[in-house]
């Protein structure tokens, strides 16, 4: 049976990371897992790495050391092309200021990764066209149809966030990161936005790694991973504090 169980979503062994022209690294991380289809919340103060490790899981940045392996395909291994594929076809990312491109519609950015990726396209077709998924992610994220023909740009916080919550699901990738998507939202709509995200990770059977400052939302994770914790950077000497 253990050569069926699926590979992790997300392996990180020995890790090793420093920023150019920086004395000491930001990470060192003996060991960072992630199952299939577990839901992992990563928390640290600001300027303990959060984003940089979501970057070298995205295969933005490279370790200096270690394995980092998505799916069970070890990064290093891969050209930067054939890094930037696998991204597009089985991660999920909302960032924290959305990256939208402001002059396309809700509609059509929530269609990017269809562009990107033909697995993502044929997955988000399945059933019926893209253009039909992308509008019931909108639906079920709660926007308006009377924003979804509007340019991203002219949409509020609020609405950007779901229309940046609909791209990252659409063509059901296996892997959603989301770096403090709710930091723009009140605790009653954080909290609401969080439940849809964790219940459309457990629809599709993505892994999921949200990161947030904010604690309170850590109870609604399989687990709750603190960075510092686990990244020995953090307990070196000279390590910002
Ligand atoms: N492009 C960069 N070049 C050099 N140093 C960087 C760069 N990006 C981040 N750093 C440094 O790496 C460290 C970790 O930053 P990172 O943004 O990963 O932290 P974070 O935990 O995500 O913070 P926050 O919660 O404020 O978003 C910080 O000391 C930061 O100054």
């Amino acid at each position: 049976m253990r050569d069926t169980a699926p590979p992790p979503a997300i392996e990180v062994v020995d890790l090793v990371f420093r920023w150019p022209r920086q004395p000491a690294p930001c990470l060192d991380l003996p060991e960072f897992r992630v199952a299939a289809g577990e839901r992992v919340f990563l928390h640290g103060p600001s300027g303990s790495g959060k984003s940089t490790l979501l970057g070298l899981l995205g295969g933005v940045a490279v370790p200096e050391r270690g394995r980092v392996a998505i799916l069970g395909e070890d990064l290093a291994r891969l050209s930067g092309r054939r890094r930037d594929r696998l991204r597009a076809e089985h991660i999920g990312f909302i960032f924290q200021q959305f990256n939208l491109l402001p002059w396309l519609s809700a509609l059509d950015n929530v269609l990017l990764p269809t562009t990107f990726s033909a697995r993502r396209k044929a997955r988000a077709g399945s059933e019926r066209p893209p253009r039909d998924e992308a509008a019931r992610l909108l639906a079920e994220l709660d926007l308006d149809p009377a924003h979804w023909q509007k340019p991203a740009g002219t949409l509020s916080i609020g609405q950007q966030q779901r229309v940046a919550a609909a791209r990252a699901l659409i063509g059901r990738p296996e892997i959603l990161v989301a770096d403090e998507p709710t930091s723009a939202l009140d605790a009653e709509r954080q909290q609401l936005f969080v439940d849809l995200l964790l219940a459309e990770a457990a629809a599709t059977g993505a892994a999921l790694v949200f990161v947030s400052h904010d604690r309170r939302l850590a109870a609604h994770f399989d687990r709750s991973v603190e960075l510092d914790a686990i990244n020995r950077a953090a307990r070196a000497p000279g390590a910002a504090a």
